[in-house]
């Protein structure tokens, strides 16, 4: 018998499944651009939580900007490139990083892991010449979030002027010890949308393209924001949003003022990990994290042999 697989595994084969192989690059998210850049918090960030991050220094970072999907060629305007994603590594004084890890969808389509890996095969198994209803017909029947997280996607006219959620539940933790749930979210200068039919017009690579050009003039700036849990709002679920009127608190400004001319050789050495915090940023009983952290860390393994 086969050797039995661990979820991750089953997950980035899954992933291969709907998009095929594609050596060396990402089993999601495999187009990107990497950059360089700046991040400064505000007082109010250093009040909710003790990270380092947070200590009001000017910290280096590394992002990456992302279309979603396993396509390394994917067109930018393409329904398969959202959601977009944005990923920052903060370069600690003291050697040590940590990671955010977010993208464009405003919640996400399944609650768990083995969901996730379910909805995956569902598309792999509903070529548009499936008979109705399909697999994926029924998956969303089923799922009646997954549908709604999809419809909500739209495309931006610049990979800076798009919305970033972490979706994820994290939880911060202050210098006495108090704990406030929370969720991330990187709020651009200002927020672009167009069409799907604009954006099926547009170049393949126009996304990427325009962001190159635009950092060379000037820096990209977004604020990092943490919506506040209320008592009761739920942490572990997130294919619900929290209601729009929570807490917004502005946790600091990211300046990318680079963009790497060597980017498809600096994002394969690169591996951003949801679940790597510091001291002062825990996980929530949220589940997808350490999913996530073991799909990551397979699809690594397998890109960088
Ligand atoms: C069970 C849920 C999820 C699974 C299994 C999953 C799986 C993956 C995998 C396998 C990769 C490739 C990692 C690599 O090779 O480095 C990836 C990349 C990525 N994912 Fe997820 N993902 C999930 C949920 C999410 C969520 C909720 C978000 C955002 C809120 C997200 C945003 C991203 C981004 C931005 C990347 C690109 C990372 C980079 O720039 O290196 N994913 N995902």
């Amino acid at each position: 018998p086969a050797e039995a697989q661990s979820l991750p595994e089953e997950i980035v084969n899954a992933l291969n499944k709907v998009w095929g192989v594609h050596p060396g690059f990402r089993a999601n998210h495999a187009k990107g651009i990497v950059g360089q850049g700046t991040f400064k918090a505000t007082p109010a960030a250093a009040e909710l939580s003790k990270a380092a991050i947070f200590s009001g220094d000017t910290i280096p970072v590394t992002i990456r900007f992302s279309d979603s999907g396993g396509l390394p060629n994917v067109p930018d305007g393409s329904p398969k490139a959202v959601p977009h994603g944005l990923s920052i590594k903060f370069h600690l004084k003291d050697g040590s990083e940590t990671d955010i890890v977010i993208n464009s969808l405003k919640f996400f389509p399944v609650a768990t892991g083995e969901d996730f890996r379910d909805l995956l095969l569902a598309v792999a198994a509903s070529p548009p010449d499936a008979p109705k209803p399909t697999k994926l017909d029924l998956f969303f029947k089923a799922h009646p979030r997954a549908p709604a997280a999809f419809a909500a996607l739209q495309q931006p006219d610049s990979l800076a002027d798009e919305q970033y959620n972490g979706v994820d539940a994290f939880v911060f933790v202050d210098k006495s010890g108090k704990k406030q749930a929370f969720r991330y979210i990187a709020a651009p200068e200002k927020l672009v949308h167009i069409s799907n039919e604009e954006a099926a017009k547009k170049q393949p690579n126009y996304l990427f393209d325009e962001i190159a050009v635009r950092v060379a003039k000037h820096p990209v700036v977004f604020h990092l924001e943490a919506q506040l849990a209320a008592p009761g709002d739920v942490t572990k679920d997130p294919t619900v949003p929290w209601p729009a009127d929570r807490k917004v608190v502005d946790l600091g400004v990211l300046t990318i003022d680079k963009i790497d001319a060597n980017s498809l050789e600096e994002q394969k050495k690169l591996l951003f990990l949801p679940g790597a915090l510091i001291s002062g940023i825990e996980e929530s009983d949220d589940p997808l994290v350490d999913v996530r952290d073991g799909a990551y860390a397979v699809s690594f393994g397998r890109r960088s042999q």
